[in-house]
């Protein structure tokens, strides 16, 4: 068995980056084994998230390089130039501009696909970074702001967006929970309105939940306005998700919308930016009008998208950068207005997202209102600690006998795991969660359809209109002769939607659930479970993105230690963005 095949069945490289490597290998001929070493690594890394090999990183080193695998095979890296070299020899390594399976840019090795997209999302963002006229006189302009903006003292940040994303086809705003993005974009869309009424405006997010979340914070914002009730009625709080904006296609990677078919709006906001992987975003960003305004919104912070790609992260860093092009751009929103200063979860967000050992050690010991930290010494300990927090946020939903009442009572709490597997993974949570449950309640977990069981589900059910993500719960209450699934959908006179259990799509128990599927959520308590053990899943950003779930409460179980060195991981994905956009820069003048 060759070194590949073992590390495949160790579960390091999948079957489809082997498999991968062995295509590539018999299409350029054989005899290169560097395309064997190179393709699996690609393929291995683009699916952990990055849009690129980094040949520099891996040069003179074996892979895996982990501590944690010295007693695996090891695959020998070859020098930096001796790798480029006999890359450079191959039939299935092209440089750029060529079109080959894989693409050798300095020292990082694509998948074509990938480097087309970044150099296609970096062209596309470059040619809009033409300024777009002011309509307004000065005067004018300075009216709509103080009406807009009347309290002192004024957030300047806020303002600065604002007069951002009027002038510019495309504009960042990030920031943390509650500084006020969905505010400062309402304003936004009233002056535009203000100037053009019958401007087409786009309100989008990557999921239904961020997307259902988004159209709520709108319609919130909306009559806090100082403004003409007719310009307020005029301001859209319907939002879709990117999917459905595109136009998606049954089986097919593409969109309905895309160059030859521009989507046909003037103003795009994009909400939870930071869960935009490269593709989607460069699907996006090709079909938009020329001069059609793109306004994203995120936490920079926050975990990166699933697929790969960190665009937001690199954007905002590259806009940081002295002289930058994309420097004005950007604004940061930094002042939370949901949390005071002196709030618990918003100091520990702020610890976390610097890295500060020391007043994270401080916020953990000290007796905070609305931060709760266990330690877990043991997996036995689980149970018992567990069990009073469980009951204190489930029973009241457990015993409403409305169903609206129950999925509003049951979504204000949500236990948040950092991985799927192992003692404090997700499964194994949930069936923790059952069993407590069944102990003070007439619960029967070994039953699929039991009163009460929340279900999260995990395919596309176009005909139910039932999406990824979606939670339900299945209840049988007294005036029913059979349990029935519930969701929310604001669209139905009741507010709710009743399914037969039987015509669900796939689902799964969701007392308990992933923090990356938590992203576009927030909810009023969290339970945050940090394992045991540290991990390479654990990071900085895995943290905040968690504990910024929470709106007024937090429950944090886990070691001090182990958070702390989750606290100096962080997320690095190689992308070659920053240096597409200094091509672009280089070659324009
Ligand atoms: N300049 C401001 N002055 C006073 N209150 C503000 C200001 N900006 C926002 N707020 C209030 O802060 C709260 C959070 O604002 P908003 O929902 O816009 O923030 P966000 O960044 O979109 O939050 P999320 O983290 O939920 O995405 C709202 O209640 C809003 O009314």
């Amino acid at each position: 068995m060759t070194t590949l095949e073992q590390l495949c069945e160790l579960g390091v490289f999948s079957p489809l980056d082997v498999q991968f490597a062995h295509f590539l290998y018999r299409l350029d001929g054989g005899g290169h084994e560097v395309v064997l070493l190179s393709a699996v690594l690609v393929s291995y890394f683009n699916a952990q998230g990055h849009i690129c090999l980094s040949l520099s990183d891996l040069a003179n080193t074996s892979f895996p390089t982990s501590p944690s695998s010295q007693n695996l095979p090891q695959l020998q890296c070859p020098s930096l130039t001796q790798w480029r070299n006999e890359l450079s020899a191959t039939k299935v390594v092209g440089m750029v501009g060529d079109y080959k399976p894989l693409i050798l840019e300095q020292d990082r090795l694509y998948l074509y696909r990938y480097w087309h997209y970044e150099r296609l999302f970096a062209q596309q963002i470059y040619l809009r970074l033409q300024p777009l006229p002011l309509l307004f006189s000065r005067t004018l302009l300075k009216d709509h702001l103080s009406r807009l903006f009347p309290a002192k003292p004024r957030d300047v940040k806020q303002r600065k967006a604002v007069l951002c994303a009027l002038t510019r086809r495309f504009c960042i705003i990030s920031g943390g929970p509650g500084t006020g993005k969905t505010s400062t974009v309402v304003r936004i869309l009233a002056l535009l309105l203000a100037q053009q009424a019958d401007l087409r405006v786009a309100l989008a997010a990557p999921t239904g939940k961020a997307a259902a979340r988004l159209e709520e914070a709108i319609q919130a914002a909306i009559p806090q306005l100082n403004i003409d009730p007719e310009l307020k009625n005029n301001i859209p709080s319907k939002a879709s998700t990117l999917h459905r904006l595109l136009g998606s296609k049954k089986g097919s990677p593409y969109f309905y919308h895309n160059a030859q078919n521009p989507l046909l709006y003037d103003v795009i906001v994009v909400d939870e930016a930071s869960m935009i992987d490269l593709a989607l975003m460069t699907k996006l960003v090709s079909a938009l009008l020329p001069n059609a305004r793109l306004i994203l919104l995120g936490d920079r912070d926050q975990l990166a998208s699933v697929e790969a790609g960190t665009i937001l992260g690199d954007l905002c860093e590259l806009a940081e950068k002295k002289q930058s092009f994309l420097r004005n751009h950007l604004v940061l929103l930094e002042k939370s207005y949901r949390f005071r200063a002196d709030h618990g979860i918003g100091q520990l967000a702020h610890a976390i997202r610097y890295g500060e050992t020391e007043t994270l050690t401080r916020l953990l010991q000290s007796s905070q209102e609305s931060i709760e930290w266990q330690p877990i010494e043991n997996q036995e300990q689980l149970q018992k600690k567990l069990t009073p927090i469980i009951l204190k946020n489930f029973t009241s939903y457990l015993q409403a006998r409305d169903p609206f009442l129950a999925l509003k009572l049951f979504n204000q709490f949500r236990v948040l795991c950092a991985m799927r597997h192992g003692i404090f993974g997700v499964l194994a949570i949930n069936r923790l969660i059952e069993t407590i449950l069944s102990i003070h309640f007439d619960i029967k977990p070994n039953t699929r359809w039991y009163h009460g069981r929340p279900i999260m589900v995990t395919r596309n059910d176009y005909h139910l209109r039932l999406f990824n993500g979606d939670t339900g719960l299945i209840l049988q209450l007294p005036d029913m002769p059979e349990a029935q699934a519930f969701f929310f959908d604001p669209e139905s006179p009741n507010g709710l939607r009743q399914v037969w259990p039987n015509r669900l799509p796939e689902h799964e128990t969701v007392y308990a659930m992933t923090i990356h599927k938590s992203q576009g959520s927030e909810f009023d308590e969290v339970l945050l479970l940090i394992p045991d053990q540290i991990s390479n899943l654990l990071t900085r950003e895995l943290l905040y993105t968690g504990m910024t779930r929470a709106k007024q409460h937090l429950y944090l179980m886990g070691n001090r230690e182990v958070i702390i060195e989750a606290m100096s991981r962080r997320i690095k994905r190689n992308s070659g963005l920053i240096m597409q956009f200094e091509t672009l820069k280089k070659t324009a003048y």
